[in-house]
């Protein structure tokens, strides 16, 4: 497969079990995300590791705060190689300016967080934004791409009216992705891998569903095939 779409959140505590569980993935199936718990545990060594393994990494950080730092963490980002890296829209245009020209390669993908899926209408109205998610989402996506980012992480949910007024370049990139009654767990905007792609999301990133699955491997085969399914 020359471009897997699923993006795998190695959400793990330590980089023994982060690299007990890439050994049984298959670099050509999916890319590799590392978020917060991992890195701050394991380092940039980690993420060195597994790009010597072939591994595409989406360093999922989500940088939010003044231009200066965020442009310097990026820079930092893009120096490591990693294939894709990423900042928190609601920073603004200053901020994500910043971040676009600091980049040291632009091999690595810039794209910016817009609403975290785990926020639902209510979440967003208890701290001030009485707007439906659909409304910020665009918002934030098209300040993204005015700035000259990348792409954007959105829900599936909202990846249709992003394709209508978005260039088709524009990366979308969707977690909260669950399979057909599957526990939803902290999602809240969640979508099943056929409908994100049917949506015209990108890129899919899957967590819990195949870390806590039996046979990774065999639901990471059995996702991309539904995957193809819905492309053909
Ligand atoms: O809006 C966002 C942005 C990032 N994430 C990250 O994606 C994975 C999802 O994991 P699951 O186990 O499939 O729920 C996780 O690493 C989040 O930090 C997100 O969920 N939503």
């Amino acid at each position: 497969m020359n471009n897997p779409r699923i993006i795998v959140a190695l959400d793990f505590s330590n980089k023994k079990q982060a690299l007990e569980f890439a050994s049984k993935l298959d670099k050509n199936l999916c890319r590799i995300k590392i978020g917060k718990e991992l890195f701050t545990s394991a380092g940039p060594q980690l993420i060195e590791q597994l790009m010597s393994y072939g591994f595409d990494i989406f360093l999922d950080l989500k940088y939010h705060d003044i231009p200066n730092t965020v442009a310097n963490a990026c820079r930092a980002a893009s120096d490591l190689g990693v294939w894709m890296v990423n900042v928190h829209a609601l920073g603004g245009r200053k901020m994500l300016i910043a971040a676009q020209e600091a980049l040291s390669t632009k091999k690595t993908k810039l794209i910016a967080v817009t609403l975290l899926t785990n926020l639902n209408k209510s979440d967003l109205y208890e701290i001030g934004l009485n707007e439906e998610p659909i409304d910020i989402v665009q918002r934030l996506a098209l300040l993204a791409s005015d700035c000259g980012l990348d792409g954007v992480v959105c829900s599936a949910m909202e990846a249709p009216q992003l394709r209508k007024i978005i260039s088709k370049d524009f990366c979308l990139v969707t977690p909260g992705i669950r399979p057909l009654n599957g526990n939803k767990n902290d999602q809240a905007r969640v979508a099943t891998p056929q409908e994100a792609i049917q949506n015209g999301a990108d890129y899919l990133v899957i967590g819990r569903p195949i870390t806590q699955s039996n046979d990774p491997l065999l639901m990471l085969q059995q996702l991309n095939y539904e995957i193809e399914m819905v492309q053909l």
